[in-house]
Formats: structure tokens, sequence, C-alpha cells
């Protein structure tokens, strides 16, 4: 069976938050599938973006799956308010909650898709235990907090293992990589199996949107049948 095209998901945080209207607009006519949410409090990350009102507020001007990205220490306290915002996949860290497993339990217990996130330092065995309970595990290629970083080479290893786990127990979680993946460093990260792309800088800086997500799709299918 074919793979289905890499899933494109622009991250607002690169959006202009004014025009945030038309910026999520551009994602709708773009071929992207998801949008890309990324919440930080400034305590587990150091940057402060938006809650789930501005979320809410969000939902009906996108038809797209809402791909929320928690970088917030103990989420397992907003998961609630998160998916009542419309929120698809709610994603956490594994390393800011204390009870991974009860809070992804917690996660779809409230209807929503559970995601998993790991920063750069944390190896793929921490997560292993809860691989069966997740709908996406999210690797983080920077360190999070800003957009507009480059690609930490270390972190392809685990998109490689967690597609071999995945094929091995038969799991069926997205692998989605997050941080400095543009034009030049879709490849790598696809030919290690990665399902799904979080793009910031790299879609909001193009200059035609529609044509970037159209040209990243194509890279990744080349890549895939080289
Ligand atoms: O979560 C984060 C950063 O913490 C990312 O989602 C960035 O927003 C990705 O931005 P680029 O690296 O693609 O510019």
């Amino acid at each position: 069976m074919e793979q289905a095209p890499l899933i494109i998901a622009p991250s607002v945080l690169s959006a202009d938050f004014s025009r945030i209207a038309e910026e999520v607009a551009t994602i709708n006519g773009s071929g992207a599938k998801w949008v890309h949410l990324d919440v930080m409090d400034g305590r587990f990350v150091p940057n402060i973006t938006f809650g789930p009102k501005f979320i809410k507020d969000l939902r009906p001007c996108s038809p797209l799956v809402f791909d929320t990205h928690l970088m917030i220490s103990e989420p397992e306290r907003y998961v609630e308010l998160f998916a009542q915002s419309g929120s698809d996949f709610i994603t956490v860290h594994s390393e800011a909650t204390v009870h991974l497993h009860r809070t992804l339990q917690l996660i779809r217990s409230c209807g929503c898709k559970a995601g998993v996130a790991i920063v750069p330092s944390t190896p793929v065995v921490l997560i292993e235990s809860v691989l069966d309970i997740v709908d996406q595990v999210l690797v983080m290629t920077v360190n999070p907090g800003f957009g507009g970083q480059q690609l930490i080479p270390s972190t392809l290893r685990k998109i490689s293992d967690l597609a071999q786990i995945r094929q091995e127990e038969g799991y069926e979680y997205v692998i989605s990589v997050d941080g400095g993946i543009n034009m030049r460093t879709v490849k790598e990260v696809v030919a290690c199996g990665t399902d799904a792309v979080v793009c910031g800088n790299a879609f909001f800086n193009a200059d035609d949107r529609a044509l970037f997500v159209d040209q990243m799709i194509s890279l990744a299918r080349e890549e895939r049948i080289r």
C-alpha cells in the first residue's frame, strides 16, 4: 500500500498574530493538513505564547486538524480546557508531567488524540512504556521555545528508532518532527521515517506558501521512492 503524503503542519508561532485569521486562511489554502499550535508557559520553555481561548477563537477559521503542542509544565491541569478549545491532537512533553501515562489517558478520555513529545536530550527509551497508548510521537529537533533554529542532527536517530518500534510492535502512532524543517532538511527526516513535519519560519517566510507545501510533499515522495 502506498504511504500517505507527508503531512505539513505550519506552526502559527511564526505567524503575524496581528493578522492571525488571515494567516490561518493561508494555511487553509496551502494544501497543509494540520495547523500546529505551540502553547508555551514561560516555565517549561523560555517563551510565552497563547492559551486555550486563542485556539477556541481560531477554531471556526479552519477546517484543518488542530495539532496542539503543550510546552507547559504540569499539562494535566489544562488538558480539559485545551480539549474544549477544539484541539484534535493534544501533545504533552514527557519531561513536563510526572504521571505521563495518566495524562495521556486523560487526553483520550476528553475525546482528543494523545501525543507525547520529547526534547532533544530525552531518549526514546523514556517513552517506550507509553507508545501503545499514543496517537502521535513528536520528536523535537531543536530545543523548544523559539522558531527559526537549526535542526540538531543527533535527534534524527530517534525518528528511525520510533519507526522501527512501531513496525515491530504494530503500533499506529504518527511520527512528527518539529524544529528547523525546511526544503534542505525535509529529505533527511523523511528518510528516517517521519510522517508529519512542523514548519514555522520556512512556511511563513515562503513567497508562495502553497508552492512551498507542494514542493515539500514532492521532496518527501522522491525520498521515499529512492
Ligand atoms: O515548537 C517549536 C519551537 O519550540 C516549533 O514548532 C517552531 O515553531 C518551529 O519553527 P521552525 O524551526 O520551523 O522555524
